[in-house]
């Protein structure tokens, strides 16, 4: 079983996460974390903080010589920022005379669309500064640091993700555009939007630009896709064994994600039964898949095909042409609380969101073939894909040879 949690706040000094599970002998390189960190600043209507905050990456456990030890992974992610914020975030008590008026002052206008009023009602504050330091996804930055160290694990299995955008407000990726592997993760990183085909990506660039100059925001669709899955990842025999299950509740808790596809996913609620699932043939003695609507998944588990889940993000909710709310401290109408925002934050949330599948699949892999140390999940895995009969192996999927376990 794989475990991971992570703290701290937006504007504090610090996110720490661990990582409880892995095993023994995975790579672990600071360069791939601060890669995938880097990744997550990308992306045409990021706001001004990706400029100027650097994600200040440590190891502080866990991993020797470059390679992890089986104990816990402890990792820290430095708000370059915290300077600034010190007095306003400060652990110790404040003179709250000192605050004053500038970033400590008291945010009474909860903006609509944030966890700020509800917060602040649930937790007993009478400002929502409490409330969305922690809400912020300035936390995603550990997750994406944890799910570097998943990748890396997964990777030694032969399995590897690449996460790309589908959408942008109205703007969409034609049906049947090519999917991007693992290796085109460059070509994604220089694209603005991290979209894979060009002529959508520049309409996604003029679709920012037009909600920039209205002072407005926009939401989208992210696709992650994993590769080299054997079959067998999670169960159908309970709820919440269900592979399907638990990638949809991680994609969730990303915030702003509002809904989940596994597949073709709502797309498949509008066909027929005859022309929406994956028809099996056998192609020189092997089981072949026709297609892949079901996008990896069947009764729960890994098809073995390729993995492909989306994410839905709403437009950001810290509006520019700031939302109406209302003023608890005055009791009277006024714009909601705005500092500076992202316009779009969509290319971001889609390497999140490769950090959680990641995160997710490894726990799946750990919990199928465990193992103490990657060589040993290695040989449970390669044994279960040997031990599959030819009767029933189907083609293309990671089998001992397709995985280099053979
Ligand atoms: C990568 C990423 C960046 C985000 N940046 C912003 C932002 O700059 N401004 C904002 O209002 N919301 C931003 N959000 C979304 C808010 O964190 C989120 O909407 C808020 O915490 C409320 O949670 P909910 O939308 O899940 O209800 C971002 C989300 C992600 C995943
Ligand atoms: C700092 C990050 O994202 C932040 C996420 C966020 C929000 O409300 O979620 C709001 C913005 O922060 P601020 O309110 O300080 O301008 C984003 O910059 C980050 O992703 O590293």
């Amino acid at each position: 079983m794989l475990r991971w949690l992570t703290a701290g706040e937006s504007h504090g000094p610090e996110l720490v996460a661990i990582l409880e599970g892995l095993p023994a002998g995975t790579p672990v390189s600071l360069d791939a974390i601060r890669d995938d960190l880097a990744r997550r600043k990308l992306g045409y209507g990021r706001g001004a903080r990706m400029k100027f905050e650097q994600d200040d990456l440590a190891i502080s456990g866990g991993v020797r010589h470059g390679v992890s030890l089986g104990s816990p992974i402890a990792l820290r992610v430095g708000n370059t920022e915290w300077p600034k914020w010190q007095q306003v975030m400060s652990p110790e008590p404040v003179d709250p005379e000192s605050l004053g008026r500038g970033r400590g002052a008291p945010l009474t206008r909860p903006r609509p669309g944030h966890a700020d009023l509800v917060g602040m009602q649930k937790y007993g504050f009478d400002e929502a500064r409490p409330v969305l330091e922690r809400a912020s996804a300035r936390e995603t930055a550990a997750r994406v640091a944890l799910g570097a160290v998943a990748k890396a694990f997964l990777a030694e299995l032969g399995i590897r993700t690449v996460a790309h955008t589908l959408s942008i407000g109205p703007v969409r990726v034609p049906d049947g555009a090519a999917l991007p592997l693992p290796d085109d993760v460059d070509r994604l990183d220089a694209d603005p939007l991290r979209c894979f085909d060009p002529a959508t990506s520049e309409l996604m660039v003029a679709e920012v630009d037009a909600a920039h100059k209205d002072g407005d925001t926009l939401g989208g669709v992210v696709e992650v896709l994993a590769y080299g899955l054997p079959p067998g990842l999670g169960s159908y025999t309970h709820w919440d064994r269900r592979l399907d299950g638990r990638l949809a509740g991680a994609l969730m808790g990303i915030q702003a994600i509002k809904g989940v596809e596994v597949g073709d996913g709502f797309e498949t609620t509008r066909r027929r039964g005859s022309v929406a699932h994956d028809e099996l043939h056998l192609a020189d003695g092997r089981i072949v898949r026709g297609s892949d609507r079901a996008g990896g998944t069947e009764g729960g588990m890994s098809t073995g095909t390729v993995l492909r889940v989306r994410a839905g993000m709403k437009p950001i909710a810290t509006v520019p042409h700031a939302l109406p709310t209302i003023d608890v401290a005055t009791g009277e109408p006024a714009p909601a609380h705005h500092q500076r925002s992202d316009v779009c934050a969509v290319p971001a949330a889609g390497v999140v969101a490769e950090a959680m599948v990641a995160l997710v699949l490894a726990d799946a892999v750990l919990e199928k073939f465990g193992g103490d140390s990657v060589t040993e999940t290695r040989r449970n895995l390669a044994t279960y894909l040997a031990a599959i009969p030819e009767s029933l192996a189907t083609a293309g999927t990671a089998d001992a040879a397709v995985v280099g376990l053979a």
